[in-house]
């Protein structure tokens, strides 16, 4: 029987680079755009089968578990996330997730992605199945980034200068890390929180954020600014259509419920909206539901060619994540350790 691992986040974080990311990220994305294209009603059997996530509500919290299937035959991969959403938790983290990933021959485990609950767990399991533990937070955070930068290459108007980052906790800084990374050309992230003083220790957390500046309205941050990224828990919308510079691209990350929107309804109608999965976006995006705005494309049409990128209008990329970024990162994890 092979030898349990557990991996931590730290290992996660060590092979998991935005690099290798954004690259699987953008694959994933054309890869599950194309198989939806290519149709199944030629008696073809699906080469990649990713569901619209189920959500299960736990109304006390007004929180969420959610759990997110995919089969990928080209990476072998089957996988599935669990991921909660605690939006009143304050000692820990608002979101949790485990993945597990099996063997897609024989449907055996082959790891279990994890922070902290599984390894606890861990010592009980060990002389029962050969799994590995991984993390599953770490992969949420780092492909929700990657994705944005995937709808940014391929979307925005030319090489972004100003970044505005609205938000500044768990995904804000993800961001921050993936597109300082990727795109050599910004010279100004401008960062906006509903409290002032997250955006300040935002801004100044550390040396290498030199180019973060903390701004005192959603307006400043965001006017003139090439690439906006919304990543909040706003419920209501933030973001003005009259602030936005025309040809602007907004990665909207936030509002994942029918509900809640951060994003003005004139906006969402007047700009192009990309979005990750259309039934998925159909289902769980309140910035689409309540302004009724139209869906252009899946931002993976854009990569495979078949739907025009409009960089030289405002864009908008409504992310809701999927499955099969999950699964993408899963595999460079995997492979990054050796497993
Ligand atoms: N599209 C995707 O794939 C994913 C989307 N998300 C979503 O991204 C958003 C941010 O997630 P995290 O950074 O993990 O959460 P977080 O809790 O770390 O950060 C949320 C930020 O929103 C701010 N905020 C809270 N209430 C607000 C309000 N009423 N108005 C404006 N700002 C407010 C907080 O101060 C904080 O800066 C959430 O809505 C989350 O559901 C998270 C993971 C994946
Ligand atoms: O795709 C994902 O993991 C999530 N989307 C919204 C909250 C978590």
């Amino acid at each position: 029987m092979e030898e349990i691992k557990f991996i931590s986040a730290d290992q996660v974080g060590r092979v998991l680079t935005y690099a290798l990311l954004n690259k699987a990220v953008e694959r994933g994305l054309a890869l599950f755009s194309q198989n939806k294209n290519c149709g199944q009603e030629d008696g073809r059997i699906s080469k990649l089968d990713q569901p619209v996530r189920t959500v299960v509500s736990v109304p006390s919290k007004k929180a969420s578990l959610v759990s997110m299937p995919v089969y990928i035959e080209a990476d072998q991969l089957l996988v599935t996330k669990l991921v909660t959403f605690f939006p009143k938790n304050e000692s820990v983290p608002k979101h949790n997730a485990i993945i597990a990933v099996f063997n897609a021959n024989t449907g055996v485990p082959r790891a279990f992605l994890d922070g902290e609950t599984i390894t606890i767990r861990r010592t009980a399991a060990a002389s029962v199945v050969a799994t590995q533990f991984l993390d599953g937070e770490t992969i949420t955070i780092r492909r929700t980034a990657a994705a944005s930068v995937v709808a940014t290459q391929h979307l925005a108007n030319g090489q972004p200068t100003v970044l505005a980052i609205l938000g500044s906790g768990v995904q804000a800084a993800s961001h921050y890390e993936a597109f300082c990374e990727t795109f050599g050309t910004l010279q100004q992230v401008r960062v906006w929180n509903h409290k002032p003083e997250g955006a300040k220790e935002f801004a100044s957390k550390d040396e290498r954020r030199h180019n973060c500046v903390a701004c005192e309205s959603v307006e400043d941050a965001v006017r003139d600014a090439d690439v906006i990224v919304t990543v909040t828990s706003s419920s209501s919308p933030i973001v003005m259509t009259q602030w936005v510079k025309p040809g602007a691209h907004i990665n909207a990350v936030g509002a994942c419920r029918l509900e809640w929107a951060e994003i003005d309804p004139n906006l969402m109608r007047s700009a192009i909206v990309y979005v990750d999965s259309r039934e998925g976006a159909l289902q769980e995006s309140g910035d689409l539901f309540l302004s009724k705005a139209e869906v252009y494309a899946e931002i993976g049409d854009v990569v495979n060619g078949t739907k025009t990128a409009h960089r030289d209008k405002t864009t908008v990329f409504k992310s809701l994540g999927m499955a099969v970024e999950d699964a993408v990162a899963a595999k460079i994890v995997l492979d990054g350790l050796g497993l």
